[in-house]
């Protein structure tokens, strides 16, 4: 029989680190050869520009609503890595920040055809520890995201205080008993992550009889936009916008910024906001800004017609 390739799943809530882990492993076990599947929130891939997976090694899924819909899409992509020529030792795959990870584990352990050439390694929760709270509040995924994981890693600790992460990790050990838990920020320590021979999955059948039905209720809207953006004009309308619009859990972007041959990566997670050089645009390429708004009750109208008053004269 030919062996199993292991997969990992990262998941964990918007904007907790996801992305970030599946670099850091990518980047410090170039041997393991990944296969990266990426599933992107909306129609507009902004997150496969933000992974530094090989190309040939890179698939993207695109969703609306992860937690029914994506079984198809992930047998298909599963089934497009076994028929390719890439090579891979080891398969990472990044749900969406409002996916319930349990129809991942489902998918790949269940799957006829798909289980016989995959084997679920462990399931890594991100949390961020400054909004998790807040999150749970939100949306009861947050928490079915923790207690299905193998591991809990609490990302975001240096700037929260000690009796805080404290009262956390206790909260955390509570939701997902027997998972292994770390502090870490920017997701810098990922020893070990990669073997964990799968402990809790094997509880899959009871979680899903017990947590069926897991819908989020965030939702997300794209924007596609030619023109360049004014960097002052975005940044007072990013800061007002995000510290007024509760429902707002987070912007992802890539634009074009005036007067940077940069494409600039724009990414908001609750009230905080960062936006920092990506990419050269190539030559070639068309200066198109996209950005996903995900959130709970967004005025679209609303957004679009402030996103586009930052754009220059
Ligand atoms: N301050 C701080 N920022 C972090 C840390 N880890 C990640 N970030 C930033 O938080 C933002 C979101 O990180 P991502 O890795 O994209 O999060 P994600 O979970 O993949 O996001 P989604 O896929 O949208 O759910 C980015 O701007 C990161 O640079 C951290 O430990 N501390």
């Amino acid at each position: 029989m030919r062996k199993q390739a292991p997969v990992t799943i990262l998941t964990g809530y918007l904007g907790a680190g996801k992305t970030t882990l599946l670099n850091r492993l990518v980047e410090a076990y170039p041997e393991k050869k990944f296969a990266v599947i990426e599933n992107e929130f909306g129609d507009e891939g902004i997150d496969g520009e933000l992974v530094k997976a090989e190309k040939g090694g890179l698939y993207e899924l695109s969703n609306g609503c992860v937690c029914c819909d994506l079984s198809s899409d992930l047998v298909k992509a599963l089934g497009d890595l076994m028929l390719s020529d890439f090579e891979y030792g080891h398969v990472l795959i990044e749900a969406t920040g409002v996916a319930d990870p349990a129809g991942i584990v489902a998918t790949v352990s269940t799957e006829t055809h798909i289980s016989e050439f995959f084997k679920i390694d462990g399931v890594l929760a991100l949390v961020d520890a400054e909004a998790f709270d807040l999150q749970l509040l939100n949306d009861p995924v947050a928490g079915r995201q923790v207690a299905f994981a193998d591991f809990v890693l609490m990302n975001k600790c240096a700037d929260v205080p000690a009796e805080r992460l404290e009262s956390l990790e206790k909260e955390l050990k509570e939701m997902s008993p027997g998972a292994g838990l770390r502090r870490t920020d920017f997701a810098r320590d990922v020893e070990g992550l990669l073997s964990l021979g799968s402990g809790k999955s094997r509880r899959l059948t009871d979680f899903l009889t017990e947590n069926s039905g897991g819908h989020t209720n965030a939702r997300s809207f794209s924007v596609v936009l030619d023109g360049s953006f004014n960097p002052t004009k975005l940044h007072y309308w990013l800061s007002g916008v995000l510290a007024f619009n509760d429902g707002l859990y987070r912007i992802k972007g890539v634009l074009d910024l005036a007067g940077s041959d940069r494409k600039a990566v724009l990414q908001s997670v609750m009230v905080k906001y960062s936006l920092v050089g990506g990419g050269m645009w190539k030559p070639e390429e068309k200066k198109t800004s996209k950005v996903v708004f995900i959130g709970r009750e967004l005025d679209k109208e609303k957004l679009v017609e402030g996103l586009k008053s930052c754009m220059s004269d």
